[in-house]
């Protein structure tokens, strides 16, 4: 048999990057060979193994410069039945890929919202004359560069090398310290490895409400490594907490802290357990 690995298309994108190295270690965990099927967008990425189109899907979660994805977050919490499997780390190194002989030339740039973001003083300062447009994924527009020679899209040098497609400026990133954190999930079960990562809603909006919850995490001696807000998109101020913690569904501490939480929280949703390929 063959596993499909949904990620975020065309070929060349960070998280096409990240299913390669997936599909290496399921080869390896499964001895079975992998095919990568990529999506217009991280929303439909996911979607296709909800549907069970895909097997797996690998989704950038967050970015060391730029915080959050915040669909990913938001997905996971609608589609409610995915599973997180693993979690890997990569280093994002920005190229400016255009026909444009000089950066003064350069009147518009393309790229998914992140890499436009994480770039942002150097676009400023570099190509202040430019327009920023903001799509699906950094490799979107780059089979329309050869009709626009006036137009920049940030991408990786690896997506460059991919579609032979000139290199203007490289690297671009306004901090050279930037990785993405990327999770690799599934419908299977998972309650082994290093984190555990949950999301739930409160009961009421009343001082302490938060407390509680983490004071059950507390307890129990669990340490936090990520926790964020994100609107229910109810009501303004109306918010989901996520979490990530140290230590898995399989350990008794977790667990017990998991029941509790059931109790403590309006609504409690077990993304799984994993570990860092
Ligand atoms: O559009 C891409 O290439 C992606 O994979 C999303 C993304 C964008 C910027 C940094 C990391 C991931």
């Amino acid at each position: 048999m063959v596993l499909s690995v949904a990620h975020l298309g065309p070929a060349g994108t960070y998280t096409e990057w990240a299913a390669t190295r997936c599909a290496e270690w399921l080869s390896q965990q499964f001895s079975q060979s992998c095919v990568l099927q990529p999506h217009t967008s991280i929303a439909r990425t996911l979607q296709g193994v909800a549907d069970h189109g895909a097997d797996f899907a690998v989704v950038p979660v967050e970015n060391s410069i730029e915080g959050s994805v915040t669909v990913t977050l938001d997905m996971l919490w609608q589609l409610d039945q995915l599973q997180i499997q693993r979690t890997l780390i990569l280093p994002i190194a920005h190229a400016l890929i255009s026909y444009a002989p000089t950066l003064d030339q350069v009147t518009e740039i393309c790229s998914h919202p992140q890499a436009l973001a994480q770039c942002q003083v150097w676009t400023e300062t570099h190509v202040p004359q430019a327009n920023c447009l903001a799509l699906d994924s950094t490799t979107a527009a780059l089979s329309s560069l050869a009709q626009h020679p006036q137009r920049g899209v940030i991408a990786s040098h690896r997506a460059a090398d991919l579609y032979h497609l000139p290199v203007l400026a490289y690297p671009i990133n306004d901090y050279p310290d930037n990785c993405t954190r990327f999770w690799v999930v599934s419908l299977d079960p998972s309650t082994q490895g290093t984190h555990t990562s949950l999301a739930f809603s409160l009961h009421s909006n009343a001082p302490g409400a938060l407390l509680w919850p983490l004071q059950i995490l507390a307890d129990r001696h669990i340490n936090l490594s990520r926790i964020e807000s994100r609107p229910t998109k109810r009501s303004l101020g109306d918010y989901h907490f996520f979490l990530d913690l140290e230590g898995d569904l399989d350990q008794a501490p977790v667990q017990t802290a998991v029941q509790a939480l059931g109790e403590a929280t309006k609504v409690l949703k077990v993304f799984g357990s994993y570990a860092v390929i």
